[in-house]
């Protein structure tokens, strides 16, 4: 087992950096489906460059590389405790070199690890079969994605749909429902798996499994592949699309297991998984720990050269929308300008904050003067050189809700006039918009190698105590691409696509399942 530590270290840096093929045909047979030069068809084109750009640098897809989870099926005799220890080997020099962002956080202290390890992380789960080789699978499912999971305890009333029973249509309308939830907070389009029954873990793990079947696995249960077909055609119809613009791309598959359940439980999990959906698995020589063969790797990889030349074609098409460069420090009149729609090119400054930031500037002073500049919500991957010098290797955005109850007030204290980050924001940050002059610019999640060659510096950092992806980097831009969907003026993009969404998926409220 002499190779077992290198081949789990190739396997978290492809898995990182490299999409499997099955998604990759899953993405672009979205691309094709929606309009050319709308919002959500030139993210889609932003999405397919920015994974044509991880596989060719060998850096993180997206800067959160997630909850790294191994699924480990071992011969019986094979030694799971060194196992166990050279995948934590390979965990942290992956981690060093910054194919995997420092992810790993104290829940009581809030302190970063710094090397992914922890109590708890990664997670390993081993499980003894009869065959003669290892077989190890690897998910690297972000954080933002993981937050839009939800789990219904059946009977429940649901929001556009009504009752939902404890049969197969009850099922089929927490599952619509679930991803009406998300809506573009889990950088949609997206996947899903379903676990139905057990308790609320297992029935959570149950969903967590199917994220390992490929996008065109066919389901054993065949009621189930008529749910999963279901699924897959009508969510889409719910029109929330890519990074929830609106659009014909919503969801990219639906994967559901079921599990025998106690009488009085009746659970219906669901994972959700962005489209940066990372899981790779090896086939290894249980003597050496080789790598004999990869999982996930099979049929056509899509041509990304050509995907490039359709992304010229998108954005000359789309030549009618309003660009608008601002550079800061930025006025309060130069934001009233804008409006919901509008794309504003970025140059010169921006700071990153996160969570912690946020929640730090609520009572303390800002490290730098903020006013009239840009906030970029993100939590880069970081390398630090031999002269001690600061680069960005992975900046995509990280989901901004979570900074609802924080944004507006900071944004007032400071003097902050932009804040970039996606899957918008609520009505107090709304309003806040409209009395202080903000506005809320949506970037591509997930595009973190795309959005990393924009940053031309890094300029300094503060707070760093608080980890490299909550502390406040000063970055300077060129020609970083992001789109009005909240403006000072009252409008939401994010509020006019939650609501028709609602009112598409009323109408799936009839049964369908008897
Ligand atoms: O933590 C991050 O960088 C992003 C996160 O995965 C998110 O989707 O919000
Ligand atoms: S930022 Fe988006 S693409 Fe990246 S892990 Fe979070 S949900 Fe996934």
């Amino acid at each position: 087992m002499k190779k077992f530590e290198e081949s789990m270290y190739q396997l978290i840096v492809e898995t990182s950096t490299n999409l499997p093929n099955d998604v990759r045909r899953a993405i672009a047979k979205a691309k094709a489906k929606e309009n050319a030069g709308t919002r959500a068809a030139l993210s889609l084109s932003t999405i397919t460059e920015n994974i044509g750009m991880a596989d060719e640098n060998v850096s993180p897809i997206c800067q959160d590389t997630g909850m790294p989870t191994f699924e480990v099926k071992v011969p019986v005799g094979v030694n799971q405790i060194e196992m166990k220890k050279a995948i934590y080997a390979a965990v942290e020099r992956a981690t060093k070199d910054t194919k995997l962002r420092p992810n790993s956080v104290d829940s009581l202290t809030g302190k970063n690890s710094g090397n992914n390890l922890g109590e708890g992380t990664p997670v390993i789960h081993f499980e003894q079969w009869e065959k003669d080789v290892i077989d190890v699978r690897l998910i690297l499912k972000g954080g933002g994605c993981e937050n839009k999971n939800i789990q219904y305890s059946l009977p429940a009333e649901l929001e556009g749909l009504g009752r939902a029973g404890r049969d197969l249509d009850g099922i089929r309308k927490c599952i619509m429902h679930s991803v009406y939830q998300a809506q573009g907070q889990g950088c949609s389009a997206g996947f899903i798996g379903v676990g139905i029954g057990g308790d609320r873990t297992t029935s959570y793990s149950l969903a967590k499994e199917q994220l390992f079947r490929t996008v065109d696995d066919v389901n054993e249960n065949e009621e189930l592949q008529k749910l999963e077909d279901y699924v897959s055609e009508n969510a889409n119809k719910l029109g929330i699309g890519t990074m929830g613009f609106g659009g014909e791309a919503t969801l990219l598959g639906c994967k559901i297991g079921a599990m025998n359940r106690l009488p009085a439980s009746f659970f219906v999990s669901v994972a959700y998984n962005c489209w940066a959906y990372r899981r790779l698995g090896v086939i290894l020589d249980q003597e050496t720990g080789d790598i004999k063969e990869w999982l996930y790797k099979d049929g056509e990889k899509v041509d990304l050269n050509k995907v490039e030349q359709e992304v010229a074609a998108a954005e000359e098409s789309a030549g009618e929308v309003r660009e608008v460069v601002l550079e800061a420090p930025i006025t309060e009149e130069q934001i009233r300008e804008l409006k919901v729609g509008d794309v504003v090119i970025i140059n010169g400054m921006m700071h990153t904050g996160r969570d912690a930031i946020h929640h730090h500037l609520m009572d303390h002073d800002a490290p730098i003067d903020l006013n009239g500049q840009v906030i970029y919500h993100c939590g880069p991957v970081m390398m630090k050189d031999d002269q001690g010098e600061w680069h960005v290797k992975a900046a995509g955005p990280t989901t901004s809700i979570r900074e609802e109850p924080y944004q507006g007030d900071i944004m007032k204290k400071f003097g902050i006039r932009a804040v970039i980050g996606k899957g918008g924001m609520g009505p107090k940050t709304l309003k806040a918009l409209g009395e202080h002059g903000g506005v809320y610019l949506n970037a591509i999640g997930g595009a973190a190698q795309y959005y990393a060659d924009c940053i031309k510096k890094v300029k300094g950092v503060d707070l760093l105590e608080f980890g490299i992806p909550e502390a406040m980097w000063h970055l300077e831009v060129e020609g970083f691409a992001a789109i009005v969907t909240m403006d000072s003026h009252g409008n939401s993009l994010h509020a006019d696509v939650d609501k028709s969404s609602l009112e598409k998926l009323a109408q799936f409220k009839e049964p369908v399942f008897k």
